[in-house]
């Protein structure tokens, strides 16, 4: 059917319809059709939305990111016809039967994914059918390489590239604003790109949007990284591994990381930016995503020998994630913890042993120290200032303020303290529930959103002292967070009476 086109200026991949034009062509709302700019002999898919009264009839609404391929002027003619569904939703299928992909099949999803071919509900499909009957070893091999050719890719002149990834899981974990400034004053190049919060409440990405700009494009983060050695970037606004993002997007509202996909996710990043030596942050602990050593060794091998397979020396560490690293979660705190640590500050013990320990294997790995020496020559780096001095470069060039310091930083104005209702130890500091508080008061997408975490587990605390202080940036958020608190009650103080069920009630 041929229609006349109307721009319409909303950034949702589709068309709108007017309802008696859907019914002459047979498509309802949620089907997919094929437009062809006639004038241009262009040709896109697009999902329907219906209207009955938006547009006329004999009109196609055409939205802004689907005419970047058409390009359709206001009025210009376009045929419309309803299209096939793509053989990507069989594919999801097989997978939810419990059966394998192939390459192809894994190839073809990742580039309906990537060309927004697929809904949203049906990348879910694809993620949460991952997520319950998994991907083996070739499977994460294909959905790595689909990943990192349907996307840009950085070619540096020199070597080594390293680059270092935690998979996430434990809340507070800013090490990246630490590793990548000491192993880029070391003189190695460190491309870093970063997730978004996936099942936590700020990811890299998130944190160092606080202080410079994270969107850039793969051609930048090379010119960057080559001048300054090193950089943090969101990896979602890079179309380096662009399928990476779209998926993660899916699983973020799930608060899952499909053990498949997240292997994938990382490695394809690693792959794209050339990296040739790379260490992995494994976090183990009760509420993380890897519960025990034994799952995490599991979790190792598998990084090693995708790593293998292309052509990358990964070497991984499985670390402490019983508790958050250092006091602080939400992108402002965060920031505020890590800067000033990088500005000398001692302490919190935990984020500084873990981020050297990390910085030190890549250290040893690239031959920049000598076995045994990577945290020494880590520390060295860090307190002689000389990370400092890079993040700041790395913050500048990114086109961030240089000036900034812990103290400019300011959190959320919205604060509420929570007390230790009785003597004790705090015996009990639920990580999944921090998360979920701190995404209740607003964060990652309000900056200064949080929590303070004043005694960690095994903390000695008098009643009335503060244990977490809850950080807003508007008020209802710090209610909404309260509320939560109140509820998921994340810690525990030897002794305290959770809950007092008198006689004769039901449970
Ligand atoms: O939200 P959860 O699942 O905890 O973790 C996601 C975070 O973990 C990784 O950190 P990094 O880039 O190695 O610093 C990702 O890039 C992301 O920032
Ligand atoms: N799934 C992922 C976990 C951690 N980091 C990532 O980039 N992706």
């Amino acid at each position: 059917m041929k229609l006349s086109a109307k721009l319409i200026d909303i950034a949702n991949r589709g068309v709108l319809l007017h309802s008696a034009d859907a019914r002459s062509i047979r498509v309802r709302d949620g089907d997919r059709v094929q437009v062809t700019n006639v004038g241009a002999g262009k040709t896109a898919q697009a999902h329907v939305d219906t209207t009955g009264s938006l547009i006329p009839e004999g009109t196609l609404g055409v939205y802004r990111p689907l005419n970047a391929g058409l390009a359709l002027a206001e009025g210009d003619s376009v045929e419309v016809r309803g299209a096939d569904r793509p053989a990507s939703l069989a594919y999801i299928k097989k997978k939810m039967d419990g059966e394998r992909f192939t390459k192809d099949e894994t190839f073809s999803i990742v580039k309906d994914i990537v060309d927004d071919t697929l809904s949203p509900g049906e990348v879910t499909a694809y993620v949460a059918a991952s997520y319950i009957h998994g991907l083996d070893m070739d499977e994460v091999e294909y959905l790595t390489r689909a990943m990192v050719e349907t996307g840009d890719q950085l070619r540096f002149s020199t070597r080594p590239i390293v680059d270092k990834h935690s998979i996430g899981g434990v809340p507070g974990n800013k090490i990246s604003l630490l590793i990548v400034p000491i192993i880029a004053a070391s003189g190695l190049k460190i491309p870093k790109t970063s997730s978004r919060a996936i099942t936590g409440a700020g990811g890299t990405a998130d944190l160092m949007e606080v202080v410079a700009p994270v969107a850039f494009s793969a051609d930048e983060v090379q010119t960057m990284t080559e001048k300054v050695g090193g950089v943090i970037v969101w990896g979602g606004a890079t179309n380096i591994a662009p399928a990476d993002d779209r998926i993660i997007t899916h699983e973020y509202p799930l608060k899952i990381d499909a053990r498949g996909q997240m292997l994938a996710s990382v490695m394809a990043k690693k792959l794209a930016v050339g990296a040739d030596l790379v260490v992995i942050d494994i976090p183990v602990g009760k509420y993380t995503k890897i519960a025990d050593i034994q799952e995490g060794r599991k979790m190792a091998r598998e990084f090693m020998e995708l790593g293998d397979r292309l052509n990358m020396r990964v070497e991984c560490a499985l670390s402490y994630g019983e508790s958050l690293v250092g006091h602080t979660i939400g992108p402002v705190l965060e920031v505020q913890e890590a800067l000033a640590v990088l500005e000398g500050k001692t302490e919190p013990n935990s984020l500084i042993q873990k981020s050297l320990s990390l910085a030190g294997i890549a250290l040893e790995m690239s031959g920049k120290a000598a076995p045994g020496q990577g945290f020494s020559m880590a520390e060295d780096l860090l307190k002689s200032g000389k990370a400092l001095d890079k993040f700041k470069q790395i913050i500048e060039i990114q086109g961030g303020d240089a000036g900034v310091t812990s103290e400019s930083l300011t959190a959320g104005e919205h604060q509420f303290v929570v007390r230790a209702p009785q003597d004790g130890y705090v015996i009990e500091l639920n990580n999944r529930s921090l998360i979920t508080i701190a995404r209740a008061a607003g964060s990652p997408l309000d900056h200064g959103a949080g929590i303070v975490v004043h005694a960690k587990k095994g903390s000695r605390v008098e009643k009335g002292d503060p244990i977490l202080t809850l950080y807003a940036d508007r008020a209802w958020r710090l209610q909404s967070a309260i509320e939560v608190a109140r509820t998921l009650m994340p810690v525990v103080v030897e002794g305290m009476i959770l809950e007092h069920i008198p006689s004769g009630r039901w449970i």
